[in-house]
């Protein structure tokens, strides 16, 4: 058996979402770009790669790796490049696109020759979480006076819009994408290219991939345009789980479990965004999963289970795809999660494991 903990990447299930996203870029007409910062687990890019058309970063080291792993059409995009970070961004992007105008003013020579882009804050946006909000109040992120966008029309070929998160809601996104129509559009129209970002959750049970379909490709021929979308979320949800082994049993008013993780170095955006772990639930025998940090509130969840657990038991939580293995850190020297792969035909990958070597390597 497998020592845990690791984070279990599944490949099946990655081609279900990867057939998805075929369908629509059929039907649409639009490039799929993988956003690296929500999923960068390279070893499986090869279950991927034939299903979407590049990556998108948001760093040089991001943008090297969908680079070098992935391959394909690889964009470039950063809230800010520093001066030496550019002639190699140069080098690996086939298109780089500035957060600012006044980034695009600074390395307008060093970039005159490849394709560029601009990114374009609406003023709105589906985020249900101030943090995660681009168009927040005081937002770093984009141009969005309209007026100013024209002034760059003839140094760029694109936008880069991206104000959906966790969107699982076609009318919503329909809707807000007629607000961007009737807004920008007389500047959409000088353009080759936009990018609709990432965040809309078209690879979810139920949702009409048909119509998204229909949606993106009007929009791309009412403005001349090739649209990309660049989901994170989408293209792996549901795939991978993190595989936990139950150390200790205490009751303090509710059963505890702890397990040989803990959501700060592990599930971090649990703690970020005040979320439980996804876990399955049947059974009366309650227990509350909790970390191995000192963390006091290092909780994963509540969960019921149909026997008592015992030390030894083996658990699964699930969503570990997204924002998750990215996060992964050094918090209180926990093991850090190796990294397996289910494959094909049921077996298991053992692809990456972590040990004190890369923990006293980090630290300097
Ligand atoms: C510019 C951009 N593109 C794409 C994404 C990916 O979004 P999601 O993982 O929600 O699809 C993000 C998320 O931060 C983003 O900022
Ligand atoms: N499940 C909690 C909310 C997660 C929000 N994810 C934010 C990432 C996203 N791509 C963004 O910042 O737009």
């Amino acid at each position: 058996m497998m020592e845990t903990p690791y984070y279990l990447i599944d490949r099946s299930k990655l081609a279900a979402n990867m057939a998805k996203m075929d369908y629509l870029r059929e039907a649409s007409g639009a490039k799929c770009l993988l956003a690296l910062k929500c999923f960068a687990t390279w070893p499986v890019f090869d279950t991927m790669r034939d299903h979407m058309d590049g990556t998108t970063s948001s760093s040089l080291y991001e943008l090297k790796l969908g680079h070098e792993k992935f391959g394909k059409e690889t964009h470039a995009y950063s809230v800010a490049w520093a001066d030496h970070e550019i002639d190699e961004a140069v080098s690996y992007a086939d298109k780089i696109i500035f957060n600012s105008a006044s980034q695009l003013e600074r390395f307008d020579n060093k970039t005159a020759n490849i394709k560029r882009g601009l990114r374009l804050n609406p003023g709105f946006s589906t985020s249900g979480f101030d943090l995660a909000d681009p168009s927040r109040k005081f937002s770093r992120l984009g141009e969005w006076d309209v007026e100013k966008l024209h002034l760059y029309a003839d140094r760029i070929s694109g936008v880069m819009i991206h104000y959906n998160c966790e969107n699982d809601d076609f009318d919503k996104f329909s809707t807000q994408l007629e607000r961007i129509e009737d807004e920008f559009g007389s500047f959409l129209q000088k353009l080759e290219w936009v990018s609709l970002g990432g965040g809309i959750h078209f690879t979810g049970e139920n949702y009409p991939l048909d119509k998204l379909a229909a949606r993106l490709k009007a929009f791309a021929e009412k403005f001349g345009v090739q649209v990309y979308l660049e989901p994170g979320e989408a293209a792996i949800t549901g795939t991978a789980s993190l595989e936990v082994t139950v150390l200790d049993l205490l009751e303090n008013e509710k059963k505890l479990a702890i397990v040989d993780s803990s959501v700060e170095a592990h599930m971090l955006d649990l703690l970020i965004y005040r979320e439980s772990a996804r876990m399955e639930s049947e059974g009366e025998h309650a227990y509350m999963i909790c970390g191995k940090s000192c963390l006091a509130g290092d909780v994963f969840g509540e969960r019921s289970f149909k026997e008592p657990l015992k030390i030894g038991d083996r658990l699964s939580i699930g969503d570990a795809a997204g924002y998750t293995l990215v996060k992964k850190n050094w918090f209180n020297g926990v093991k850090m999660p190796s990294i397996v792969i289910k494959e094909l035909d049921g077996s298991l990958t053992l692809c990456r494991e972590f040990g004190y070597d890369e923990f006293e390597s980090s630290h300097g």
